[in-house]
């Protein structure tokens, strides 16, 4: 089975990023969850960047706040997709501090970056990203983008007068 791993910096991300969580569990995908920190464990992040693809990990999500390197370091070691979740810390510059050293990566080590606090996107997406190569997955897309349709047209017609 297709695995997403969902790391972030410390365990003061996990109210954010367990959306991401959340969602990939809706879509019957198995998930791995750690901690891992560029800054406080080093070493780890390098023991899990050069074998998350080794244990049938496809995506790596990857969320942190304030100099947020993760995200751009296990880019660095990994040959897998990394999404990047910006996440708004205690002591963070409005979260800018974040998104922006997620977002501004060098030529050659991309992070698709999601929106502030973003985990449930990262979540799709990495769900889209699997449904590429996976029917069951894609057919799962495809119902929950109806519900999102269907959801609308439901709001629109309390709404429409
Ligand atoms: N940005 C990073 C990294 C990293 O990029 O390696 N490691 C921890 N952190 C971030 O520090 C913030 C505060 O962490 P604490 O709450 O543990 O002090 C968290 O948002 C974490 O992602």
């Amino acid at each position: 089975m297709s695995k997403v791993a969902v790391i972030m910096g410390s365990t003061s991300d996990l109210p954010v990023m367990q959306d991401a969580i959340d969602i990939l569990e809706g879509f019957d995908l198995e998930v791995e969850v750690d901690i891992v920190s560029a800054h406080r464990t080093p070493e780890k992040l390098f023991e899990y960047g050069i074998t998350a693809h080794e244990r049938g990990i496809k995506v790596i999500i990857a969320g942190a706040g304030g100099a947020a390197h993760l995200p751009g370091m296990i880019a660095s070691l990994s040959p897998l997709p990394v999404i990047g979740v910006p996440v708004k810390s205690s002591n963070s510059i409005d979260g800018w501090d974040s998104v922006l050293s997620i977002l501004q990566m060098p030529g050659g080590v991309p992070v698709a970056t999601v929106a502030l606090n973003g985990a449930k996107n990262a979540g799709i997406l990495a769900a889209q990203i699997i449904g590429t190569s996976d029917k069951c997955t894609l057919d799962k897309i495809l119902v929950y983008k109806e519900g999102l349709k269907e959801k609308v047209i439901e709001g629109a017609k309390k709404v429409k007068k």
